[in-house]
């Protein structure tokens, strides 16, 4: 995408089909848990459901709790060196994957507010990998600094790279849509570096 500051692609139709309809069949069967934060001292659940896997010994850290990633099942462990062959070829240079962090979005009342994936453990300009599949959904970006935005549709069976400066200069979100009845599964490919337990 032309925007400034950024590495974003988008490449709509990377699965057929029917292709993505098996991927959204076998994927509705991952660890999905709806988690619950605390925010000032009140219990909020987040509004969609979300699943994290990993290398041995991965976690992250949010909103002050710790997730431990469940170890590959053999979807993702097809679908993560696939990906990442592809980011390579994308990037023009050798990316590597050792968590993915989904999320279940029920219908169209479930979203994620503005945020930057610009924690500390992805490191300097992470390069998150996120293929879509389901219902097709507006994904937003803003500016941290100006004030541009831009629009992208999710749809079922695309990928969506976003590199370098990206998380540094722009926050992101997927916006509530009424309308949206149908669920969509999202998974973020991220490599995470930890620091030792
Ligand atoms: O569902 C999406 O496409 C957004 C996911 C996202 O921004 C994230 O997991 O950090
Ligand atoms: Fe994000």
């Amino acid at each position: 995408m032309p925007w400034q500051d950024s590495d974003v692609y988008y490449f709509p139709n990377l699965f057929s089909l029917s292709e993505s309809r098996h991927y959204f069949r076998l994927l509705e069967s991952l660890n999905w848990q709806q988690e619950t934060l605390n925010l000032y001292n009140r219990e909020v659940k987040t509004p969609r459901l979300q699943s994290f896997y990993g290398d041995n010994g991965v976690y992250y850290t949010y909103s002050g709790q710790r997730f431990d990633a469940t170890e590959w099942v053999q979807v993702l462990s097809c679908l993560k060196p696939w990906l990442a062959s592809t980011c390579s070829q994308v990037l023009g240079r050798t990316i590597q994957f050792n968590a993915m962090l989904g999320n279940y979005y029920r219908d169209g009342n479930d979203n994620m507010g503005w945020h930057a994936d610009d924690e500390p453990e992805l490191g300097q300009e992470p390069v998150i990998a996120s293929l879509n599949f389901g219902a097709a959904r507006d994904f937003k970006f803003k500016h941290k600094f100006s004030s541009q935005q831009h629009n992208l549709l999710l749809e079922n069976g695309s990928l969506l790279i976003m590199a370098g400066k990206t998380q540094q200069f722009w926050y992101h979100s997927l916006p509530k849509r009424m309308r949206v009845a149908e669920p969509r599964i999202n998974l973020t490919f991220r490599y995470l570096i930890n620091s030792p337990k």
